[in-house]
């Protein structure tokens, strides 16, 4: 441990002096401050928890890990504490500041290759520490590569970090979409499975390209394009024209990080094996290589502001471009997507014709070859025909739907992938929706059970603040039978299909409806698909996050819905009216019954199953995890079983929950199917 890091430094603000900003992120500003009783020069980290939008728990996973951790390569914090509305984390100033800092002020065509090598031989060495700690950083860029004056790497930022061996919402956190689009690897996209350390290494390959080219792939484009480009084009490389400058075993590092199937990716501590970081140097190297002759840290910062300054009003035209202000938050290395209606109304409007085309470099340079994740051969028509002619210009929901298709190889729907992305969450519509509430309607709020499932089947659930419910998904290879329960008819009206999304401001309804009316909602409005913003109100919500919500245009109030394949489920039917002849409600009632208890069986057949694959590993598991924390790192497949087995258990969970949910509902239709009946016998009595 560094000498300075055993020093108690103080927690209280008056104890610092803060001099120049020197950084900025999404959710703070970083100085240059004097620890005035020790007379030194230390960098403040100031998080402005109003800004942080009540994401505590992530705050306190920075911290806690900042302090936790201590490798010679890792950022660790002196101390933190709490001043005002703000949080400070006092660490060693790095006075170099980031590669990308760096880059940007005197590499803007990248870095020579021995500097990357020694760059990144540091930071590998850090991320085969915190994986083998159970740490997964998630935001590995140039951004959060620090260098000190004397050429000391050191990798900074866990504000995303997760730990891979937590329970709880820890753990859960690792089935959240966080890090920044473009260094995010395609599998923390998808959602599916989650994601483990592997995803580093993807972000590891991103960030040896940009040190490469001065910039990341795909940095030019707003998130929602770097998403689908991800998931849809071969993995970048170093294999163009301007690549010539670099060796045969860079390349080769590069591709091996850079392979759409984690489990083909290395790990860290092999990839530290690899012939490319023979060439690394010491830090000296560094220090006279890249540092020599930098104006000081503060001044470059202030310099890097100023043009960011100035290409926005170069661009005034372009102001609502995203692009432009996707630039220049890539320029301040800031890493969170913001997820704001805005954002997604002016992404979704960019997505044009060419957004989803390879570009023509990589078209020239990858047709036929495509890594593991979608081999050229399984990919879709559709895509290769965008790679050779520019297709006409869809609407941004056609978009979503070429993209759907031509994800087939994926085993997730891009859909719920963008519905990670949007961050919204799946509400209950019953506990939602007040057309489906009060005594009058308690039938009604029983009968849409097919439309709430889906509401418990999704992993973006979550409960209001910090708190995540437990993801949802039963890997598929685990419990094959899964799909023959889950999917088929009875799944297909649960699911929203993208046109039936509509995204609404909720916070902003009431007085801005017209401004954020999405692209996506707009267009869908004209062609009468979705309902006015103005006719949802509450009714339909199936998502919500925040103050963001998901509609969905089947379960509007106005019209019957139809739960169940072929099956009368209106959620606006209304049992005690007088027109609607009992003789025609009971067969339907008694269909959705016999179909509650078809269902019922179904879910109690997965409990079980499930159960006799989760309860024994679960235990060793359990008992495991504090040896793990301490021993040897366990191998990527016990780490890949450990990660399936967690979703085991959440899943038991969720499925035992939504077996009460079908047996009230159960009880609550026998009630009113008697009642019916002996409404009939009364009715053919008189
Ligand atoms: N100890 C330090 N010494 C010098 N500069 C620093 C230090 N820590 C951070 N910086 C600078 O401040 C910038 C922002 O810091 P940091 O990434 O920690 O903030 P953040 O809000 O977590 O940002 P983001 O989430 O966008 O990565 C960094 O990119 C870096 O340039």
């Amino acid at each position: 441990m560094e000498p300075a890091l055993e020093k108690k430094y103080p927690v209280n603000a008056k104890d610092y002096k803060l001099y120049e900003e020197v950084g900025e992120g999404v959710s703070a500003t970083v100085y240059r401050a004097l620890c005035i009783p020790f007379n030194e020069i230390v960098a403040v980290k100031v998080l402005d928890l109003e800004r942080c939008n009540n994401d505590l728990d992530g705050i306190r996973r920075e911290v806690q890990t900042m302090s936790l951790i201590s490798h010679p390569n890792l950022l660790q914090a002196h101390c933190s504490f709490t001043a005002g509305h703000g949080l400070w984390v006092v660490m060693p100033y790095m006075k170099g500041g980031s590669c990308l800092h760096i880059m940007k002020s005197a590499f803007p065509e990248g870095f020579e290759e021995p500097v990357i090598s020694s760059l990144l031989h540091e930071v590998l060495k850090a991320l085969v520490y915190l994986h083998s700690h159970g740490h997964i950083h998630r935001d590995v860029k140039s951004g959060n590569i620090l260098v000190n004056s004397n050429g000391f790497v050191k990798l900074a930022d866990f504000g995303v970090s997760a730990c891979m061996f937590d329970a709880g919402d820890r753990q859960r956190s690792r089935n959240t979409f966080v890090g920044t689009p473009c260094w995010m690897a395609p599998e923390v996209m998808q959602q599916l499975h989650g994601y483990d350390f592997k995803a580093d290494i993807w972000s590891f390959g991103i960030t040896a390209l940009e040190l490469a080219h001065g910039h990341a792939p795909f940095s030019k484009y707003p998130p929602m394009k770097v998403l689908l480009m991800t998931l849809q084009n071969a993995p970048p490389g170093l294999d163009y024209e301007r690549d010539k400058r670099f060796s045969k075993s860079f390349k080769e590092m590069v591709a091996t990080c850079l392979v759409k199937d984690p489990k083909k990716r290395p790990t860290a501590e092999k990839l530290l094996k690899h012939p490319f970081f023979k060439r690394a140097r010491a830090a000296n190297y560094l220090a006279q290589t890249i540092l020599e002759g930098l104006a000081p840290l503060g001044d470059r910062f202030r310099t890097l502001k100023a043009k960011e300054a100035d290409l926005l009003v170069q661009n005034k035209a372009l102001y609502e471009d995203k692009e432009q202000l996707s630039q220049q938050e890539y320029i301040r290395g800031i890493s969170a997507w913001n997820f704001n209606l805005e954002d997604l109304k002016n992404q979704a409007a960019l997505i044009q014709d060419d957004d989803i085309n390879p570009n023509a470099e990589d078209v020239k340079q990858k047709q036929g070859h495509c890594d593991v994740g979608i081999p050229a051969g399984r990919l879709s028509p559709n895509i290769i025909d965008q790679a050779k002619v520019a297709p006409n210009k869809k609407d941004p929901i056609e978009t979503l739907h070429d993209l759907e298709d031509s994800l087939a190889p994926f085993p997730i729907k891009p859909v719920q992938a963008l519905k990670a992305c949007f961050d919204v969450r799946e509400v209950d519509v019953n506990a939602t929706s007040p057309n489906w509430k009060g005594t009058q309607s308690d039938i009604e709020e029983q009968l849409p059970t097919q439309c709430s499932s889906r509401a418990i089947d999704t992993e973006s659930r979550k409960n209001e603040g910090d708190h995540l419910e437990p993801s949802g998904s039963l890997p598929p290879h685990a419990i094959p039978e899964d799909k023959k329960l889950l999917s088929g008819p009875q799944q297909s009206d649960n699911v929203p299909s993208p046109e039936k999304l509509t995204f609404v401001d909720v916070k902003r309804r009431d007085h801005q409806q017209p401004k954020y009316q999405s692209e996506l909602h707009r267009q869908k409005k004209d062609s009468d698909v979705v309902l006015p913003v103005e006719d949802t109100s509450e009714v339909g919500v199936v998502q919500r996050k925040g103050r963001f919500q998901v509609t969905s245009a089947d379960l509007s109030a106005k019209g019957p819905v139809s739960c169940l394949s072929g099956t009368a489920c209106s959620g606006s039917s209304n049992f005690t009216s007088p027109n609607i002849a009992t003789g025609t409600l009971l067969p339907s009632l008694q269909a959705i019954l016999q179909q509650n208890i078809t269902q019922r069986d179904e879910i109690v057949k997965m409990i079980k199953y499930v159960e006799q694959l989760a309860v024994k590993p679960l235990e060793i598991v359990e008992a495991g995890i504090n040896e793990q924390l301490q021993a040897s790192p366990a191998s990527a497949k016990e780490r890949d079983l450990q990660s399936q087995l967690v979703n085991l258990q959440q899943s038991v969970q969720r499925l035992d929950e939504e077996l009460q949910r079908q047996r009230t509902k159960n009880f609550q239709l026998v009630k009113q199917l008697s009642f019916l009946a002996k409404r009939e016998e009364r009715l053919k009595g008189q």
